[in-house]
């Protein structure tokens, strides 16, 4: 489970769409939001959008791994899509924020990857989500006041990249998925080669 946060503008969408394009063996964990569709997002591939009414009624019945309330709007992770895939090995990449991040660490241990993405700077900060253009100017300011409080969860998570090029901050992020991935404890498919290289010859 690869986690990316950061403060709102930071990129991590950007950096979550182009692994997702690049990695096939990584998949979206695509969350259920109560938040209004940005221009250009498409229902299933970048959110579920649905009524507060919905969204209660799931959490209700148990259907989140976690959920939270980010600026004034409930996000949360569905289990129905993740549990399949996680059962079988599979990656999983969540966009989701430091509280999303502290509920799935406690629930999935060691299994979890954590990586916060900061800005170069808060003035960089405030020219990516005002160039994005998909936000009011009220929500802009919204998501700048919370920006620093964000920032200070930044020693919960494993990783930190600073996206200021976005090639470079790629690559690390592509680097760290990598180095993961050949931990030992995570390489189980090798248990029976090494056995066999552990053999008695002769
Ligand atoms: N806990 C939690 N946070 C989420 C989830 N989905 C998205 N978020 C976070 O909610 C915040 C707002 O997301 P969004 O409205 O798409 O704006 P963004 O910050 O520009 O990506 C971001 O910090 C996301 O990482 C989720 O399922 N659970
Ligand atoms: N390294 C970068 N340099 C310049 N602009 C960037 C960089 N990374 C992302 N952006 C732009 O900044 C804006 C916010 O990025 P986005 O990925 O939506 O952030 P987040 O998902 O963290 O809110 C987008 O318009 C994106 O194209």
């Amino acid at each position: 489970m690869l986690i990316l946060s950061s403060p709102s503008g930071a990129g991590k969408t950007t950096i979550a769409r182009r692994l997702l394009a690049e990695d096939s063996e990584i998949r979206p964990s695509v969350s259920v939001t109560t938040r209004a569709p940005r221009p250009g997002e498409v229902e299933g591939k970048d959110y579920y959008f649905v009524s507060r009414d919905t969204f209660d009624r799931m959490a209700e019945d148990n259907a989140f791994y976690e959920w939270a309330t980010v600026f004034g709007n409930s996000y949360g992770t569905p289990k129905a899509q993740i549990r399949e895939g996680l059962k079988e090995g599979r990656d999983f990449l969540f966009d989701i924020d430091w509280q999303g991040t502290q509920q799935l660490s406690q629930k999935a241990g060691t299994d979890v990857v954590r990586i916060f993405v900061l800005p170069p700077s808060i003035q960089e900060l405030h020219r990516r989500l005002s160039g994005r253009g998909t936000d009011s100017a009220e929500v802009i300011a919204d998501r700048m006041a919370r920006a620093q409080a964000e920032i200070t969860h930044w020693d919960s998570y494993d990783y930190v990249v600073v996206n200021d090029d976005i090639d470079a901050c790629f690559a690390q992020v592509r680097e760290i998925l990598a180095a993961e991935r050949m931990k030992r404890t995570r390489q189980t498919g090798l248990i029976p080669f090494v056995r066999e290289l552990l053999k008695p010859q002769g």
